[in-house]
């Protein structure tokens, strides 16, 4: 069997010695709701790198990162503490320290197998200035816990285009390993990037987020063959196709025109250039009088007088089509509100065309992967579901991950 990307990159936890004292850094940045985090996949994945670190016998000191200071949802991770510890199925302590007194005697003091949690690493000011990795192996924060240990592993493929001290700087001082998820985020992630395919590539696009679709589309024309659109970036396209959508009908929404002004030249330029990759929809759906699913031809939109909510039935079915015909499928963005089932059909019906297809898959965003448990579909279906935003973008335009390129084997 070849090697796998991640494995010919990365030391992995098959190569850690035994009985090592290792420092993890996790990212369990997870939405808080009245200042406790709500659980997420991001525990589920991460809890079975530190299960497999603490059933083999190393002690264990887990970083991770909540929020940003300044915003409500910078809090410490004594909650994350509990709730990882009820996927692992163990315990894991906590203590309210970063690198102080009482961090150093509560990492010291852990028996073989045990797992801590150190505070919200954002809490530290060494960790947040964006700085060369050389920069931040010298910082304080870095210098007074690396002595405490014999390995560090980055299992935050997730926070990874960020040049934090808890990223780049352990790399450079102490032996490093990927983590369970840093691999196989890594491999899946710059699949597209990386992988030649037969076949026929597919990038299903949509969401709110526009301006970073639009650069993903723009970097990949030579990688992808089709790109099927919906979400914001779709109604864009049909805009600068001389539809009358793709504008704020209440300005104070700001979803579009704004969008558009940064972006409308370059989503022009590819209509022009390469108009045969990308297929619009041809049909939309949007809430009627009485409050029901309503679907309209493009063709027939004289005026935008409604919001546009998903792709409508003709195109969703058109996409699955061509999903069906692919070899690889890239997912980032929904293709409508999906959390409200009236607007759910395109991208319940590509993904769920995505999961009966034998083909190589990615779906990747928070919010859109959060569409597959929520229909019922089941994750083993599909070939990765990313739970990488940021980076995840990243990867798939082929921009090289700080924490990714400091962890990568000399
Ligand atoms: N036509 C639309 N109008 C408003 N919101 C939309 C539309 N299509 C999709 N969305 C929203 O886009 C969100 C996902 O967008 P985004 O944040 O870009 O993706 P992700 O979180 O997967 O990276 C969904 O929550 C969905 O409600
Ligand atoms: O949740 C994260 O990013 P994501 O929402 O882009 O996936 C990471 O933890 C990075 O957090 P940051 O964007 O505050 O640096």
């Amino acid at each position: 069997m070849s090697e796998s990307t991640a494995t010919s990159t990365f030391d992995t936890l098959d190569d850690l010695a035994s009985d090592q004292r290792v420092l993890v850094r996790l990212d369990l940045n997870s939405p808080i709701e009245g200042g406790e985090p709500q659980d997420n996949r991001r525990f589920e994945r991460h809890a079975k790198t530190v299960r497999e670190l603490a059933e083999a016998g190393h002690r264990v000191v887990l970083l991770a990162h909540q929020g940003r200071p300044g915003r409500d949802d910078f809090v410490s991770l004594s909650g994350h503490a509990e709730i990882l510890a009820s996927h692992v199925g163990r315990d894991v302590e906590f203590v309210a320290d970063t690198y102080g007194g009482e961090a150093i005697d509560a990492i010291d003091a852990l028996d073989a197998g045990e797992i801590l949690l150190l505070e919200n690493t954002r809490m530290c000011d060494d960790e947040l200035p964006e700085e060369e990795p050389e920069t931040k192996a010298e910082t304080e924060f870095v210098q007074s816990l690396a002595p405490h240990f014999d390995a560090y592993v980055n299992d935050a493929y997730s926070a990874a285009h960020r040049s934090h001290a808890s990223l780049v700087g352990f790399p450079l001082v102490l032996p490093s390993y990927a983590g369970r998820v840093m691999e196989t985020e890594y491999e899946a992630n710059t699949a597209i990037a990386g992988k030649e395919f037969d076949g026929r590539v597919t990038m299903v696009v949509g969401g709110t987020k526009a301006t970073d679709v639009i650069d993903v589309m723009n970097n990949l024309g030579t990688k992808v063959d089709d790109f099927l659109l919906g979400g914001i970036a779709g109604e864009l396209f049909l805009r600068a196709a001389g539809h009358p959508v793709g504008f704020d009908l209440d300005p104070e929404a700001d979803l579009y025109d704004s969008q558009w002004e940064q972006n409308h030249e370059v989503v022009e330029e590819m209509l022009d250039e390469r108009g045969d990759q990308i297929t619009l929809a041809t049909d939309l759906a949007y809430e009627d009088d009485a409050d029901e699913r309503a679907e309209i031809d493009v063709e027939a939109i004289e005026e935008k007088d409604v919001s546009f909510l998903d792709v409508g039935t003709d195109t969703a079915e058109g996409y699955a089509d061509v999903v069906r015909e692919s070899e690889a499928v890239f997912v980032k963005g929904a293709l409508g509100v999906f959390e409200d089932e009236r607007f759910s059909v395109g991208t319940v019906t590509v993904l769920e065309a995505i999961a009966e297809t034998d083909c190589f898959s990615v779906v990747g965003g928070g919010d859109t992967s959060r569409a597959i448990e929520m229909y019922g579909m089941d994750e083993a279906d599909f070939g990765h579901v990313s739970i990488a935003g940021g980076a995840y973008i990243r990867a798939l335009t082929g921009q090289p991950l700080a924490g990714v390129e400091a962890l990568k084997r000399e």
